[in-house]
């Protein structure tokens, strides 16, 4: 191929047969099951970049299953959300996510920045609740149990609550082995369409795994939980703090 027709095709790798294709990235009936629990200070402040800053020590623990989802396909995800503040702005910096799908990992690290790795994880209906669980190979990770749709909630506060900003800490190395790209990324969901919302009582266990580190920022007690159902589209993003620039900008 002529070096100006790789300029002009080169969208992903492989080059001629991208892992995954070109936005907008729609998600149909996207199902979140979010519980929130409170978590140690130190074990936060640890994992979380500077200049985001943390304000209480609370995780958002999420399961969520796309199975519907432009580019993506059907699949099913999990990890650890984190309510945090950018310049005075509230947002939620993804910390690390478990999925079972090949073009939204790798189109997730590769476009955003998203801290994507390969896994299993499940949301069963089990009677009156919902089984939660991530395996990471063999071993089991993470167990939740909620109770199913106990209580209807209001809908728009929640919509309201997805269009705030995310960030990401995109790494990327160069063929070195040093950091090619180390950026602060923020991303929006846009065009949320709610399609119901509920809140029910939760439990959740987190275990130690050499590779699948969820048990780094413990449970110290459940707050709440939530289960909700959107549409929505996952905008690109865009940078906000460059780690590699000595003023960041
Ligand atoms: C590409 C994705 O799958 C992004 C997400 O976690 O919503």
């Amino acid at each position: 191929m002529k070096i100006a027709d790789v300029r002009s095709t080169a969208f992903a790798m492989p080059l001629t047969n991208p892992a995954y294709p070109r936005g907008p990235y729609r998600f149909y009936n996207r199902e979140f099951i979010v519980i929130t629990y409170r978590t140690d200070r130190a074990a936060l402040e640890a994992v979380v970049p500077e200049p985001l800053e943390i304000d209480e020590p609370i995780v958002k623990y999420e399961f969520i299953r796309m199975p519907d989802s432009t580019g993506f396909g059907d699949y099913t995800e999990t990890g650890q959300v984190i309510p945090v503040t950018y310049k005075g702005e509230k947002g939620a910096y993804v910390h690390a996510m478990y999925l079972d799908d090949d073009a939204p990992i790798a189109g997730g690290r590769e476009l955003w920045g998203f801290p994507k790795k390969l896994a299993s994880p499940k949301i069963e209906h089990d009677g009156d609740v919902i089984v939660c669980t991530l395996r990471y190979g063999k071993a089991l990770c993470v167990s939740a149990s909620v109770g199913y749709k106990h209580r209807i909630l209001e809908a728009a506060p929640i919509a309201q609550s997805l269009t705030q900003p995310n960030f990401l800490l995109k790494i990327i190395p160069h063929v070195d082995g040093s950091p090619r790209v180390l950026e602060l990324v923020r991303y929006y969901m846009t065009d949320i369409v709610m399609k119901g919302a509920w809140a029910s009582p939760a439990a959740i266990d987190l275990y130690s795994h050499v590779a699948c580190d969820v048990a780094r920022l413990p449970v110290r007690e459940v707050i709440s939980a939530v289960h909700f159902s959107a549409d929505l589209t996952l905008a690109l993003g865009e940078v906000v703090f460059d780690y590699l620039a000595p003023d960041g900008a």
